[in-house]
Parts: structure tokens; sequence; C-alpha cells
């Protein structure tokens, strides 16, 4: 039995795809039994189609892919959430099955598009839209489901990683770095999904629904990006042991979900503070198995492709097999989301501010009005500038605290010189 497969989009991650089937497809049938054959592609640019030796396939317009009959399997590859969505939802209603990467639609549009899948009796997989190449939609669906899944926690975004590594490692300045992640296919087409935090919060909402069997959407998730991180900021985290990660954080409470994206100050001898580059890394934890992490390259052509592949071939198995469907929407509960200003974490925090007396002791009472506990308070700067930095690693602390804090020191008369840095601490 053949399965054919539609696949609409030939970039970056198409391409791969197109690649590891010219590469492997004898290998599939001989291993596995698995005959997949690429009878259509889609894009907007021909030219791509033309690079791949696939331009007899070509079509612009990929409702001659979902409304092909022989078509058994449609790989959506554009991104976003407009036309993204009407290939899902008109390839589930013309009876196809779906493999996307595509981590903004799950993110926004999952309910719809699962519950579709589920009353069209067809699968819908999405293991690349989180991590590339690393497995871990399917563990958490699969291998994993025994457990009670406490905490979710990661780099799942490559772009980012990279520009911080490349930042620390080459002292690249920010635009340098983001300049270089393009170049290397990591961004996104529009690297503000990257840099904000976005594609990492779409990525956590996706896991936590999974892990917490709870509905999480992108808006769900409290975002900040790297846009504000300096190199000042990442030398003086060096010079305190520590390293700064935009981490991806989804913890199960006993009050409800709390899940949020923000750059994060590590100790450097935490395991996630050593994934550098572009590798992504992610810690799962459990009630039975307790801690486990998944590591790999999380963007890129070969590493989504890779994953994109993988649920392709399992999809085609089971057409091939005629079973019924893998594991749909599995969100039985309705978990509250937990709002940031109660989050309870330790925080670095950076004032430049004027170089005189008296300056650090006003500080010092405002911290202890609100109750806010000092850990260590590092000072740095030139005093011919008459601008000192001075940064402050808190005890734990609640985030409405630090708020007060910022607020009151702001109101201090002649003290700020620059808006102040702040990142959370974790370990
Ligand atoms: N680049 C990466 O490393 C990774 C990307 N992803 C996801 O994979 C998906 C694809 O990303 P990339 O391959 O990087 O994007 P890309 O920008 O390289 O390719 C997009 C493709 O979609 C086509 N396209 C766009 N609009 C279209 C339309 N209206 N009709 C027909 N074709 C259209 C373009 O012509 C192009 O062939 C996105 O959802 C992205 O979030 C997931 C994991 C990693
Ligand atoms: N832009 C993403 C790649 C796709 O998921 C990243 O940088 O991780
Ligand atoms: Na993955």
């Amino acid at each position: 039995m053949t399965i054919k497969l539609g696949l609409v989009g030939t970039g970056t991650v198409g391409g791969g795809c197109i690649d590891i089937l010219q590469k492997h497809k004898e290998d599939f049938k001989r291993h596995y039994g698995i005959d997949v054959e690429l009878a259509r592609v889609c894009s907007r640019d021909p030219k791509q189609a033309e690079a791949h030796g696939v331009s007899d396939l070509f079509t612009l317009d990929y409702h001659d892919i979902v409304n092909d009959p022989d078509i058994d399997i449609v790989i959506e590859l554009i991104g976003g959430t407009t036309v993204a969505r009407d290939v899902v939802v008109s390839a589930l209603e013309a009876g196809k099955n779906v493999v996307t990467a595509n981590k903004a639609l799950m993110a926004t549009h999952g309910e719809e598009v699962m519950h579709l899948a589920e009353k069209m009796n067809r699968e819908i997989a999405f293991e690349a839209s989180v991590g590339g190449g690393i497995p871990i939609i399917d563990p958490l669906k699969h291998s994993l489901i025994s457990n009670e899944i406490t905490s979710v926690m990661g780099i799942v975004n490559g772009t980012t990683n990279y520009m911080l590594t490349r930042m620390v490692d080459d002292n690249l300045s920010y635009d340098e770095a983001l300049k270089e992640a393009q170049e290397r296919g990591f961004a996104e087409a529009d690297p503000t999904a990257d840099v904000d935090g976005f594609d990492a919060a779409a990525k956590i909402a996706i896991l936590a629904s999974i892990a917490f069997n709870s509905r999480v959407t992108l808006d769900d998730v409290h975002t900040e990006g790297i846009r504000n991180i300096t190199t000042l900021d990442l030398d003086t985290a060096d010079d305190m042991g520590y390293v700064i990660k935009l981490l991806a954080i989804a913890h199960r409470t006993p009050d409800g979900i709390d899940v949020r994206v923000h750059p994060t100050m590590l100790p450097k001898a935490h395991q996630l503070a050593t994934v550098n580059g572009v590798f992504n890394a992610i810690y799962v934890t459990g009630d039975a198995v307790g801690e486990t992490m998944f590591f790999g390259e999380g963007a890129g052509a070969g590493p989504a492709a890779s994953a994109v592949m993988g649920d392709v071939l399992e999809v085609a198995r089971h057409l091939t097999l005629g079973v019924s469907p893998i594991v749909g929407c599995t969100c039985t509960d309705n978990l509250p989301i937990l709002p940031v200003e109660d989050l309870q974490t330790k925080y670095y925090i950076r004032f430049a501010v004027a170089d005189r007396s008296g300056v650090l002791a006003a500080m010092a009472g405002v911290f202890a009005k609100h109750g806010v506990s000092v850990r260590s308070v590092v000072q740095r700067g030139n005093s011919e500038h008459e601008t000192v930095n001075l940064s402050y690693v808190t005890h734990t602390a609640k985030e409405a605290s630090v708020r007060a804090v910022l607020a009151e020191i702001a109101g201090l008369e002649d003290v700020l010189r620059a808006e102040p840095s702040v990142i959370r601490v974790e370990g």
C-alpha cells in the first residue's frame, strides 16, 4: 500500500523533509514496510521545488493538495495561524491526516483542530512544533502517561539560545547575533516571535497542555523576550556565577498552573546552564519517574524535518496496518492559570544609579519596607561618569513586592540613571 503525501510549504523545514524522503524512502520500505510517496508540493516559490528536483509535483494553490482524493497525509509547513489553519482544517474535513510543525497554530487553535481530527477519526501529529528534532510530545503522550507531571521547564528556542551564546562567547552585539541566526535558518521569518519570546510561549503552552491535561493557550503564558538583555547583564551574571537563558517554565501547583517565558539567571552548575548554541533541552519531572531531560537541536532544516518525518511515518504505519488513530486530545481538566504577580522566586535587579552617598542606604530602606530580602549586591561602574551599577540578587520574594520596590525606587529623587534590568533567578 502506497501512502501519498502532500507537502504544503517547501522552505527550511519542507525542504528538509524532501531531502529525507529522497535519501531514505527505500529504507522506510525495507526496514518498516512503509511505502510513502511525495505526490504533490505547494509553496509560494516554485524555485524551491526546482532546487529539490520536484518541479513536476509543484502547485501554487494548496487546494490542489487538500482536495486531491489520492492524498492520505497533508504536511503543513507554511507557519502562521491564518492560511495554515485553513490548510489544516480543510485537510481534516476532507478526511486526510495532518502532520504539522506549526507551534503558533497548535498553541492558539489546538483545541479546534484536535477536536476536528477526533470527529473525523483522523490524526494530527505535531512533534516538530516543540524542540525541533527532540522527541518530547511523543514521550509526554506515551512513555510518561503513568505519571502526574509536576513541572516542564527548558530552553525551547534555538534562535535566542544561539544569540545569547554568541553574545557571551564571542562578544557579538544583539544585532550581529540575530543576523547570524537568521542566515543559518534558525530564526523565524519574522524574528519577533523568537526574540520577544512568543515562539517559546507557544511551545510551553503546547507542552503544559499535554503534561497537565488542561488546555493552556499562547495568551495564558506570561511572556518576556531577550531584547533588553545587555552584554553588561551577561558579564555581571558571569561575575556572579550565573548564566542568562531564555527559559520556558510550567509548574503544576495546588492552586493551578504557573506558566511563563522570560530570561532567567541560572547558576553555572545548573544542567540547563551548559545548553548552548541552537541546542534545546527540556526537563520534565513526574511523580513516578522523577527528573528526566530531553536534549537536542531545536531548530534548523534537518532536526525539524526529522520530527516531521517521524510523525509522517508513524501515521503512515497506522494507515498501512489499518489501525485506529494515535492519542488525540487529552485535556480533560480545566486548571486555573496563576497570575504572575503571585509568583515567588529570586530576582536579579540591576540599577544604574547616581554615584553619591546615601543612595545605597535609601535603596536598602525600600527593599526592607517591602519585605524583599537581599542576598547579595555588587557594585560596578566608573565614578568618573557619576553612575554606578548596583546589581542585587534577592532571596525568594513575591513578584508583587519586587514590583513595589521598583516603583518606589523609580520615585526616589535623582537616583535612577536608566530603566532597571530585572531578571528572575532559578536554582
Ligand atoms: N525553521 C525551523 O527551524 C523550524 C520551523 N518550525 C515551523 O515549521 C514551519 C515552517 O517553517 P520554515 O520552514 O522555517 O518556514 P519558511 O519560511 O522557510 O518556509 C515557509 C514555506 O511556506 C510557503 N508558504 C507561505 N505561505 C504560503 C501560502 N499562502 N501558500 C503556499 N505556500 C506558502 C513558503 O513559500 C515556503 O515554502 C513553521 O510553522 C515553523 O514555526 C518548527 C521547527 C523548527
Ligand atoms: N525559531 C525556532 C525554530 C522553530 O521552532 C527556534 O529558534 O527555536
Ligand atoms: Na520535537
